[in-house]
């Protein structure tokens, strides 16, 4: 299949990695030019498992795609939220009649974004388990297990995603339809909504902050927020279900001793977060249903002022 990945950080290496590893016709995008100047040069390095490797991937500027001829079978979203919009501007003329759209951002709300440009029967929304971070610009680190949820946007059906699901199995990506996206993707913003804000401001990975005698109560005040706002919407979560997967995340044999990509971006690379995209959306939701909603909102403010004590950009 031939594959765009929009969006060529941590998560979007690694996906590009094992797709291409899994013969696929791959070619990387992103904005960040001591990145793609280094994997033109070296190639995708990756710490893959404990084994070094290197995939020769073709990767762009998204500023200078105009010349580039690759009719896709498929673009994988993998921008910051706050950068959506614009890949979506840069790579718009490379989004054929038939091209799907598979959006795995963090965040809720990014179909809005996305529909501007895609007509909803090419979108897949999805949101992934799969965990990844940079050493430095073209080396990626992944450890570790994940699995993918997607469902189609319009009519269309499991039948419309059946050979992109295959094509990420074949990968190994551990791909699966969803009939209710929209509760699997309030499931995974409530595990973003606690670890990634909370051991940002704490400076800790999942698993020491899980093993604090506050995680608990903690986590169950911000899930509840959530789950009133996915109430709202539709979107019924099962809590005890949400509060084992973020219990998962603790677990020191497989991610808990992973850094929250907003952890990544703040306190490694004095880059803004994606906190409006997760905590900040059920505050403003909030705001539109008369639900209170006071730990998202003091947790996105904790972060705000650390991005501006820190100066991030
Ligand atoms: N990392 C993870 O474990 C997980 C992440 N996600 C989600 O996936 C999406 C993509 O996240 P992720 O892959 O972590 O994002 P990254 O921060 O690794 O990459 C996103 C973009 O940020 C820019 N960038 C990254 N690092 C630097 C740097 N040091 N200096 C300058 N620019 C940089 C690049 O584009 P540009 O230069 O154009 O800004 C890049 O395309 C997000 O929505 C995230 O929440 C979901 C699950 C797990
Ligand atoms: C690993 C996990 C699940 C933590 O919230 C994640 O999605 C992230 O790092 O952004």
């Amino acid at each position: 299949m031939k594959i765009i990945i929009a969006g060529a950080g941590a998560m979007g290496s690694r996906f590009g990695l094992m797709l291409h590893q899994a013969k696929n016709d791959v070619i990387l995008i992103d904005g960040w030019q001591e990145h793609i100047d280094t994997i033109k040069e070296y190639g995708l390095q990756a710490n893959f498992n404990g084994e070094e490797v290197t995939e020769m991937i073709p990767i762009y500027h998204q500023s200078d795609i105009s010349s580039v001829e690759f009719s896709a079978d498929l673009v994988i979203l993998f921008t910051k939220a706050m950068q959506l919009d614009g890949m979506m501007q840069s790579i718009k003329n490379m989004v054929g009649e038939k091209t799907k759209v598979l959006c795995l951002l963090n965040g809720i709300g990014h179909e809005d974004v996305i529909k501007k440009y895609v007509p909803l029967s090419n979108i897949l929304l999805g949101n992934t388990m799969w965990t990844a971070g940079l050493e430095g610009p073209g080396k990626a680190k992944l450890f570790g297990n994940g699995s993918i949820d997607l469902q189609n946007l319009g009519n269309e059906g499991k039948e419309s995603a059946d050979e992109v699901i295959a094509v990420l199995n074949d990968a190994k990506l551990n791909a699966k339809y969803s009939d209710n996206i929209l509760s699997s993707i309030y499931k995974k913003a409530c595990v973003n909504g606690t670890m990634n804000g909370l051991c940002t401001i704490l400076d800790s990975n999942m698993a020491d902050f899980g093993e604090t005698d506050v995680a608990d109560v903690i986590v169950e005040s911000i899930v509840s927020e959530f789950a009133q706002v996915a109430e709202k919407e539709n979107a019924t979560l099962d809590i005890d279900a949400v509060l084992a997967q973020i219990k998962s995340c603790y677990n020191r044999e497989t991610i808990g001793l992973h850094h929250p990509s907003m952890y990544q971006d703040l306190m490694i690379n004095n880059r803004l977060t994606e906190i409006d995209f997760i905590n900040g959306a059920i505050v403003r939701k909030g705001e539109v249903y008369g639900i209170e909603t006071p730990y998202c909102s003091f947790l996105t403010q904790l972060v705000h002022a650390k991005e501006q004590i820190m100066k991030a950009k």
